[in-house]
C-alpha cells in the first residue's frame, strides 16, 4: 500500500523541487574545477514547529537521500516568548528525529523597522541567509503554502499598489535562487493531514491566531469571509492570480527596460514628449526606477508618488517640484524631467 494522498502530495512537491535544485547545481558546479566541487548538495529546511514546515521537513527527509542530496534543517528562535528557546530546541531535535542532518537552532534579535511582522521576517531571512552560507547550502526550503499565497495577494492587493505586488511569492528566490517554496500549489489542510497520519508532533504559532496581526485577521476573518460569498476555489483563485500578474509584471518591467533608453536624451535625461508617448504602465515604471536611483528608499515610495510626478508629464500646467521619500525631488525643466536628490 502506498503512502497516505497528503503524504503522497507533500513528497511529490518536495521531489519536484529537489530536482530543480539539482539541475541547478549540477549546471552551477559544471563551470568548477574538480578540487571546488562539493562531495554532494546540501539542502537544508527552514522549520518554526508549524505543520508546513514539519510537513516540508519530513518530505525533504524522505527524498533527498533518494536524490544523493544532503538534508539539513534550521530553526529560528525570534525571542519573542518566553520559553522560546526551550521550543526551538525541541524543534531542532525533531528534526534530528527526522534524520535531518545537520540541524541548527539559531537566536535572533528582533528589531522594530517596519513592525513586528516585517522586523521578525527581517531577522528570519537575515539568519536563514547566514546559516546557508555557513553551511554551504546550496537552497534553502520554505513551507510557504497556497493559502499563504492567496493572503500575500489579499495584502497586495489592499495596498493599491499595482500587479507586481499582486504577485505575491515567487516559487524561488533569494540571491542565486537559495529560496525555494515548493508548497506554493499545497493547500494548508494537506501539509497538515501529512503530519497527522505521520504522527509529526507540531506547534502552532500563538502569532498566527493573533488578531492584533494583519495576517492573522486575514486568515481567521477575511479570508473564511471571502469564501462564504464567492465559494471555495477563491483560495486556488488568488494563488492563480499570483502567478499570472507575476508573468504580466516581469513583462512589464522588460518593457520599461527597454524603453527606458529610448526615452532618455544625450545627455541621460528623460525627455517628456518620449515619455507622454508611452502607455502609462510602462512610463510609471520608468519613473518609478529613476525615482529609486535617483535615492528614494523603495518600500517607501508609493503609488501616489509616480501618480503624482506622473502628472509632470501628462497634466503639465506649469507645476512646482515634487518632493519624494529620501529628499529626492522631481521637476520638469524645460522639456526635460529631472529626478534628483536634493
Ligand atoms: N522560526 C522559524 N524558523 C525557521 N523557519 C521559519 C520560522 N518561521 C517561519 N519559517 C519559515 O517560513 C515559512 C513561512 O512561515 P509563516 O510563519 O509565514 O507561515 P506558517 O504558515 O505559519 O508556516 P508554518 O506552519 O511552517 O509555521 C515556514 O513554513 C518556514 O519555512
Amino acid at each position: 500500500m502506498g503512502p497516505h494522498p497528503a503524504v503522497a502530495a507533500i513528497r511529490l512537491a518536495v521531489r519536484r523541487a529537489l530536482h530543480d535544485i539539482l539541475n541547478d547545481h549540477q549546471t552551477s558546479s559544471a563551470e568548477k574545477t574538480p578540487h571546488e566541487r562539493p562531495p554532494s548538495p546540501l539542502v537544508l529546511v527552514a522549520c518554526s514547529g508549524g505543520a508546513d514546515s514539519m510537513a516540508l521537513a519530513s518530505a525533504l527527509a524522505f527524498e533527498a537521500p533518494k536524490l544523493g542530496i544532503r538534508a539539513g534543517g534550521i530553526t529560528v528562535d525570534h525571542g519573542l516568548q518566553p520559553g522560546s528557546d526551550l521550543r526551538a530546541d525541541e524543534v531542532a531535535l525533531r528534526l534530528r528525529e527526522l534524520g535531518l542532518d545537520p540541524v541548527e537552532s539559531v537566536a535572533v534579535t528582533v528589531g522594530r523597522e517596519g513592525g513586528p511582522e516585517a522586523a521578525a521576517r527581517d531577522a528570519r531571512y537575515a539568519a536563514l541567509d547566514a546559516a546557508s552560507a555557513r553551511h554551504g547550502a546550496c537552497a534553502v526550503l520554505l513551507g510557504h503554502t497556497r493559502d499563504d499565497q492567496a493572503e500575500t495577494v489579499l495584502l497586495g492587493l489592499a495596498r493599491g499598489s499595482g500587479i507586481r505586488s499582486l504577485s505575491g511569492m515567487a516559487a524561488v528566490s533569494g540571491a542565486g535562487g537559495r529560496y525555494r517554496r515548493p508548497f506554493l500549489q499545497l493547500d494548508r489542510q494537506t501539509a497538515r493531514k501529512a503530519c497527522l497520519v505521520q504522527s509529526l508532533p507540531v506547534w502552532d504559532d500563538p502569532h498566527n491566531a493573533d488578531p492584533a496581526y494583519t495576517r492573522s485577521r486575514l486568515r481567521h476573518e477575511g479570508l473564511p469571509a471571502l469564501e462564504k460569498a464567492l465559494g471555495k476555489g477563491v483560495v486556488e483563485a488568488l494563488a492563480r492570480t499570483a502567478q499570472l500578474s507575476r508573468d504580466d509584471a516581469d513583462a512589464l518591467d522588460a518593457w520599461a527596460s527597454q524603453a527606458e533608453t529610448a526615452v532618455r536624451d544625450a545627455a541621460g535625461l528623460l525627455e517628456c514628449a518620449k515619455l507622454y508617448a508611452l502607455p502609462p504602465a510602462v512610463r510609471r515604471r520608468i519613473l518609478r526606477r529613476a525615482a529609486i536611483e535617483a535615492g528614494a528608499p523603495a518600500g517607501s515610495l508609493f503609488a501616489r508618488h509616480i501618480e503624482e510626478v506622473d502628472r509632470l508629464i501628462t497634466a503639465w500646467r506649469g507645476q512646482g517640484a515634487i518632493n519624494l521619500p529620501g529628499k529626492v525631488v522631481a521637476q520638469r525643466q524645460g522639456g526635460r524631467l529631472v529626478i534628483r536628490q536634493g
